[in-house]
């Protein structure tokens, strides 16, 4: 396979042929310690990590993720995680949804057409890393953005995918009657804090928006449909500049008393840092319980993983995320991709919380679709760990 990548923390498969399972759903990931390498009886190579001070926990026997014949012996960190006492880390939470927008945020704004069949597989594989919300796609008009004009066909070949939500985007009535025609189970709605960024998305207000989402709001309860609601631009816009946190309270607040479940923030442009995090933040969190809330942060400025780091402070526990950091919004010129999920969910494990996700799976869903790219990954997480694998099936 020559993935190599089993020194991830997770929950892995129980099947024969791949990782044991961890003794601690925090297991550990040392890449940057060498490996001893030894010869067994059988002649067979062995290669196991440098003996530490720390508690190993786990020997992995993996034949799905390493190079044949590699074996590796993880060693735990979670005796250093001490986010149960430790003043700035107590108040994050234990465990966190990722919802993965790859397929749909991630892929909207690649020019050429990705075949059908590829972005499905895509879904696929993206479930079976035990992701447990995959956003498919998007039922917005095929002129606007051509590349998820094939909405209906994806649906059919995810109709008896099981093991995770499979949300699609819906601008209107028209595209919420397509997506249940299609199969669709769950929703997601999408207003703007920002009036000229919702011109240019969904061509119509902030309020013609609402009144518009009222509509499938009250269409999906009829049909028991959840529906997510999207904030975007939520601290900054590519032609307004900077979004006060109340605007963002505001829309937030009034999708959530239409019936949406749960509202992402997001920063649409990338912009964020900390700073502008927390007043907006605060502002929402005023008006929107924190267990509804999701936050959304594209990349252009690398602030994502620091914003999310403060969000988690704040009680934060979902967030959105893209395979390989894909991504970007055909209204929002400049921005880059949204944080990769392969960082958050190192990050994550590294703060010892848990998110039910293999990494390892994540990163070979990111290898499947780079690959058919043809570009390298945006996630620096992926892009370490296939070298440290390289370098690993070389030894
Ligand atoms: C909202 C509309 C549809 C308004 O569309 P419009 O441009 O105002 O035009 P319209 O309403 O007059 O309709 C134009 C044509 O589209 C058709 N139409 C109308 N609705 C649909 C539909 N649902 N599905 C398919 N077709 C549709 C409609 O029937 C008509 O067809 P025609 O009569 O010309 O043959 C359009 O502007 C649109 O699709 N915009 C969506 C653009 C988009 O997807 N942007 C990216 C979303 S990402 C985002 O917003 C941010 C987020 C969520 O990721 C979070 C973050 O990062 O911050």
């Amino acid at each position: 396979m020559g993935m190599g990548i089993c020194w991830i923390q997770g929950r892995r498969s129980s099947s024969s042929n791949s990782c044991k399972e961890y003794d601690e759903d925090v297991g550990d990931t040392f890449p940057w310690r060498r490996h001893r390498k030894n010869t067994s009886q059988n002649g067979s190579v062995r290669r196991t990590m440098s003996a530490g001070p720390r508690k190993v926990v786990s020997e992995i026997f993996c034949d799905s993720h390493c190079s044949p014949g590699l074996e590796y012996k993880t060693k735990s960190i979670s005796d250093n995680i001490q986010h149960m006492t430790n003043k700035f880390l107590k108040d994050i939470p234990k465990f966190v949804k990722i919802v993965e927008v790859g397929p749909r945020d991630g892929l909207q704004n690649e020019k050429d057409m990705v075949p059908t069949s590829v972005k499905v597989e895509l879904i696929h594989r993206l479930v079976s890393s035990g992701l447990p919300v995959v956003e498919a796609t998007s039922f917005v008009s095929p002129t606007r953005v051509p590349q998820l004009s094939d909405a209906a066909e994806v649906m059919e070949g995810i109709r008896n995918l099981e093991g995770a939500r499979l949300p699609v985007l819906t601008p209107n009535l028209k595209g919420f009657r397509a997506a249940v025609a299609a199969g669709a189970k769950e929703v997601a709605i999408f207003a703007s804090a920002s009036e000229s960024f919702s011109k240019a998305n969904i061509n119509c207000s902030i309020e013609e928006s609402l009144d518009r989402y009222r509509a499938v709001t009250s269409a999906a309860k009829e049909l028991a449909i959840p529906v997510r609601g999207y904030v975007s631009c939520v601290v900054g816009c590519p032609t307004e500049g900077a979004i006060p946190p109340s605007r963002v309270a505001y829309v937030a607040k009034e999708l959530y008393e239409m019936g949406c479940f749960e509202i992402s923030l997001g920063d649409t442009i990338g912009v964020a840092t900390p700073g502008t995090v927390v007043p907006m933040l605060e502002a929402v969190m005023a008006v929107v319980p924190v267990n509804k809330l999701a936050v959304h942060f594209h990349d252009t400025y690398g602030q994502s993983l620091s914003n999310i780091l403060v969000s988690l402070q704040m009680g934060i526990s979902t967030i959105d995320s893209s395979v390989a950091g894909l991504g970007g919004c055909p209204y929002a010129k400049g921005a880059t991709g949204n944080v990769a999920t392969e960082d958050v969910v190192y990050m994550l494990h590294g703060l010892g919380i848990k998110t039910n996700v293999d990494l390892a799976k994540v990163m070979s869903a990111g290898n499947f679709i780079n690959n058919h790219l043809g570009r390298q990954s945006g996630s620096k997480t992926a892009i370490a760990l296939n070298r440290v694998a390289a370098d690993a099936s070389k030894m």
